[in-house]
């Protein structure tokens, strides 16, 4: 979907490794601090002020979109302790209480001017436990979350939801010191982005929404499998055994992708990285199908769906000897057969039955229509590990594929005196997407946010969304052209590209790939040899290799430096130098 191909979509850079933390580094102590406090949280849930301490050692961190995330957790929270109604108010009460009894305020709240800014006066509502001091607390640990969100939205490049929450602290406390100077940061980054002059007004409607965000492999994440070892290839070979016959998983070399033209293309040699590839395990006759896959990791943004629920295909016609299955219990669930409506009752659909958890994010407007397919195919990733009982990364069709991942180091920022320009980071971010709509869905099946954080953390959704936005092919709607149909075909996604491909595919219930009858360089016939690397294509191979490229960075993640791509290149360069 990224660079918005009519189907496929991929991205691709080098494998980073997971960890590359040196427990010299400065970031050792705070990893380990971040870790305790993970471990804390898993036996204290609901308390608030341990979210507030691990946002802080997240900021600390460089990762300001977990430090939001947690702060949020925080803020909502302290709606939990302030309200009798709220359905965990009695375990963030008892959660708040221990703090409230001590003599002196919790360190994470003793920021700035924080506890001189009122806290009496921030009491809103007419509880009649409004002066106990658990609920003073409560009140005054808003504050840090508010001024915690709207920093780092800040820094992720989330304005309008930065804004959003500094005015809400603002309005709470409306001369505190942080906040107002955290409003000054964000119209200054505003007026910068906007390119609005320092006399003129800020349209806040037009604020930027999308940021971006470290896409890594997190230290501390111990899902992430070494794809490359021959544990992860035995495993990966087994399953593609009955999708592709005749292909084995290997390690491929593949040439390092550059941002943009370059005067490499008449190189006889050019620099390479490993990644895994397809290959042929024997010979494979052109006509033949090459791999044939059946996914459930699938999503559509369409109201009215018109899709089966499990594999995405367009529903048959309704009438009397449809082939069309509706779930029993919730009705509006149809499938296109009796096979798919099976798998899904294996596999994912008993956790969201009957949950209405299908309006969300359907319909979206056109501009959020890419979001609003990521964030489907995370909510059915979610129902998949919820149902099956696993941790969202070890669910087999996610845990091996690509994630386009950087190196954790690169990713840093480096504080030092002589540190070069901040990294960039490559993963799209907003409140919306990565934050709010994964708890709101996970709300909406009845899942605890806060006892399941280990499984719903902002770094595994994150994780999670880098594999979606790396491997995920999209459809538009034939009529408006939006796209509206997403999957993940986990052994499809592992075929690399290139413009004189020797296969081709279809999507269509199953993605199948299946060998060309003729190449598209010199016509030559097709036909793949034991050995062979099987070579898909990502983008429109008959155009002329300058538009090709341009198409295919988005889902390549980068200008392609396939053969056929660097000989045109070179020749029609030559020409114009002549
Ligand atoms: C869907 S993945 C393909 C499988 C991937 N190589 C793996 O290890 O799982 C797409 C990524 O593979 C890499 N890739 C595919 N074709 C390539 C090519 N012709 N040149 C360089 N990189 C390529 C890019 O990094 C791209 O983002």
């Amino acid at each position: 979907m990224e660079g918005s191909s009519p189907s496929a979509s991929l991205s691709l850079s080098m494998s980073a490794s997971a960890h590359d933390d040196k427990e010299d580094s400065p970031r050792a102590p705070l990893l380990e601090r971040r870790q305790q406090l993970t471990e804390e949280l898993a036996s204290n849930p609901y308390d608030l002020i341990l979210y507030l301490e691990r946002a802080v050692t997240y900021s600390e961190l460089a990762y300001p979109d977990l430090a939001a995330a947690d702060a949020y957790r925080a803020l909502l929270l302290t709606d939990e302790v302030r309200d009798e109604g709220f359905e965990y108010h009695e375990q963030a009460r008892e959660a708040l209480e221990k703090y409230s009894t001590s003599a002196s305020l919790p360190e994470v709240l003793r920021h700035g001017s924080l506890a001189d800014t009122g806290a009496p006066s921030m009491v809103d509502g007419d509880s009649p436990h409004e002066s106990e001091p658990y609920h003073q607390l409560a009140a005054l640990a808003s504050v840090r979350c508010f001024q915690i969100l709207s920093l780092s939205l800040l820094l992720c490049g989330c304005l309008k939801s930065a804004l959003n929450f500094c005015e809400r602290g603002l309005s709470v406390v409306p001369s505190n010191n942080d906040l107002l100077e955290i409003k000054t940061y964000i119209e200054q980054v505003a007026r910068r982005r906007l390119r609005v002059q320092p006399n003129e007004r800020i349209d806040l409607q037009s604020l930027p929404e999308r940021g971006v965000v470290r896409r890594e492999i997190y230290p501390w994440n111990t899902h992430e499998p070494d794809r490359f070892s021959d544990e992860s290839l035995a495993t990966l070979n087994q399953q593609l055994a009955t999708i592709a016959p005749k292909c084995v998983v290997k390690v491929s070399e593949l040439p390092v992708l550059l941002e943009s033209e370059s005067e490499t293309d008449g190189y006889d040699i050019i620099p390479t990285c490993h990644q895994l590839g397809l290959f042929a395990a024997e010979d494979i006759a052109p006509g033949e199908t090459v791999l044939k896959e059946y996914s459930l990791l699938t999503a559509n943004n369409r109201l009215k769906g018109s899709s089966c629920d499990a594999c995405g295909t367009e529903l048959p016609p309704l009438s009397a000897n449809t082939t069309a299955v509706n779930c029993p219990e919730c009705y509006d669930t149809v499938f296109c057969d009796e096979f798919c409506y099976e798998k899904a009752q294996e596999a994912y659909h008993p956790s969201v039955c009957d949950k209405d958890v299908d309006s969300i994010a359907k319909d979206s407007e056109d501009r959020e229509a890419d979001e609003s397919l990521y964030l489907l195919l995370l909510a059915r990733l979610l129902a998949i590990s919820t149902h099956q009982d696993i941790h969202p990364l070890e669910v087999e069709q996610l845990k091996y594929i690509w994630g386009d991942f950087v190196p954790t180091a690169i990713n840093d920022i480096d504080l030092s005196d002589n540190a070069g320009p901040p990294p960039e980071w490559t993963l799209p971010f907003s409140f919306k997407f990565n934050i709010e709509m994964p708890l709101h869905i996970l709300e909406k099946m009845d899942i605890d946010i806060y006892e399941t954080l280990d499984r719903h953390d902002l770094w595994v959704l994150n994780t999670a969304y880098s594999k979606f936005r790396g491997t995920a092919s999209a459809r538009k709607n034939p009529y408006d052209g939006r796209p509206d149909l997403a999957a993940v075909h986990p052994f499809w996604c592992l075929a690399n590209h290139d413009c004189n491909p020797n296969v081709t595919w279809e999507w269509g219930g199953r993605m199948v790939l299946w060998v060309r009858e003729t190449r598209v360089v010199g016509g030559l016939p097709g036909g793949i040899k034991a050995g062979e690397e099987i070579m898909n294509h990502y983008c429109d191979v008959n155009l002329p290799v300058q538009e090709r490229r341009e198409w295919a960075k988005g889902s390549l993640g980068g200008w392609c430096m396939c053969q056929r791509c660097r000989d045109e290149a070179a020749k029609s360069e030559g020409m114009r130098g002549n």
